[in-house]
């Protein structure tokens, strides 16, 4: 990366270098949370509160990092966070990416908001794990129709982010005036639909302005509630996972309404402001719905500690976000790759530094608060 020619390993310096790299506006809107950033801040604080206590002598010079997760091993025991508009941060976007966690072999949650279409990612991605974020449209037939192009394409999982009825009050992208869906970085999935290019008068082709004000009317679905989720489970078979759980009553909602799996996770701060960290709601969540359903983990992900740290808390997985993008950000797919070599590496160092061979041994008997 352009550092010197230096690698990066700093997350302070993979910040820096890609607000070197961007413009204001995208660098921020990246980078930033909603509100005052108290719990953008918080989801890095929590983690300090947790503190290892390794046991040695356990010999550790045979190491596995794999997952088992709905019925598949994965061989790293992290996912790629979906990441909306990625063509703003390089312009190979999404397909740098898939490059990338093809050739670390690291599964890839794609977003809706993509600034390539699913299918055009997923070509990348060749026999890559790859799961499909939904933005759950207020369009339900174009919201049955993403899903239906996501099982096509091999996608394996859909995870419907529930923490988005509406965008979060984000200052910093306010005071900018800058909005990435307008700026026409997340629409290829609406304007390769063909539903919704039936809504159209005109296609994208001809006036992509107008279609993009029509996207913006219906990207979100502030109307829905659990028994929705009923209208998806009819028109897949993939297993569904719930992004953005924070109380454990939904945590048993999401069970009870037939839920695959839960991302713990408060969208890296994004959505509302003072909601709790998302370490800080992990255990009480892990608590109530363990053995039940897999409980996935983000926001705050930024080293290997962090990984051990989230998995002995109960973590099933754990989804790395914003540190890929500014490698992205920094040097497109390579870029990439060397901020997942770097994370692979660390998290394999603090495995065998906490005395443990496998990620399926760290338990909460490693850890303690302080
Ligand atoms: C620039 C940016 C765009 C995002 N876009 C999406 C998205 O399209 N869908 C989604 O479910 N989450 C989205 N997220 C949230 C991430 O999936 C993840 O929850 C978050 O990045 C975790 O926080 P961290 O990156 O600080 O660890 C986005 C996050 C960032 C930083
Ligand atoms: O930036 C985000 O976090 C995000 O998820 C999003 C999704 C759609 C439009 C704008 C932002």
């Amino acid at each position: 990366m352009p550092n010197n020619n230096k690698p990066i390993y700093h997350y302070s310096d993979l910040e820096k270098h890609a607000k070197g790299t961007l413009s204001h506006e995208v660098f921020t809107y990246i980078q930033s949370g909603s509100g005052n950033e108290e719990t953008l801040k918080d989801n890095e604080q929590a983690f300090k509160k947790w503190k290892i206590k390794p046991q040695f002598l356990n010999d550790v010079s045979e190491r596995n990092l794999s997952i088992s997760l709905l019925d598949e091993t994965y061989k790293t025991p992290f996912l790629l966070a979906p990441v909306g508009h990625l063509g703003a941060a390089h312009p190979d976007g999404e397909l740098a990416v898939a490059r990338a966690a093809k050739e670390k072999q690291v599964p890839y949650i794609v977003s809706t908001v993509s600034t390539f279409s699913l299918e055009e990612i997923a070509d990348e991605l060749g026999d890559t794990p790859r799961w499909f974020q939904l933005y759950w449209s207020s369009d339900q037939e174009l919201t049955a129709s993403l899903v239906k192009r996501a099982e096509k394409a091999g996608y394996s999982a859909i995870v419907v982010t529930i923490d988005t009825p509406i965008l979060g009050y984000r200052e910093a992208d306010l005071t900018n005036q800058y909005f990435p869906l307008r700026a026409g970085y997340g629409s290829a999935n609406y304007f390769a639909d063909p539903v919704f290019r039936s809504r159209l008068k005109e296609s994208p082709e001809v006036n992509k302005a107008s279609a993009i004000e029509e996207l913006l009317k219906i990207v979100f679905h502030p109307k829905l509630s659990w028994k929705d989720l009923a209208f998806i489970r009819k028109h897949t078979k993939l297993p569904i996972i719930l992004k953005g759980v924070l109380h454990p009553n939904d945590a048993i909602q999401a069970v009870d309404y037939g839920a695959d799996g839960i991302i713990v996770s408060n969208h890296g701060g994004r959505q509302l402001d003072g909601v709790l960290s998302s370490l800080d709601a992990l255990p009480n969540i892990v608590q109530e719905v363990s053995g039940k359903i897999p409980v996935l983990f983000d926001s705050g992900i930024r080293r290997g500690p962090d990984v051990i740290k989230a998995y002995a808390l109960g973590a099933d997985a754990v989804l790395l976000g914003r540190p890929y993008v500014y490698g992205l950000a920094i040097n497109g797919q390579a870029g990439v790759e060397e901020v997942l070599e770097h994370f692979l590496n660390d998290v394999d160092v603090s495995l065998a530094t906490a005395g443990k061979s496998r990620i399926s041994e760290l338990d909460s008997s490693l850890v303690v608060k302080v």
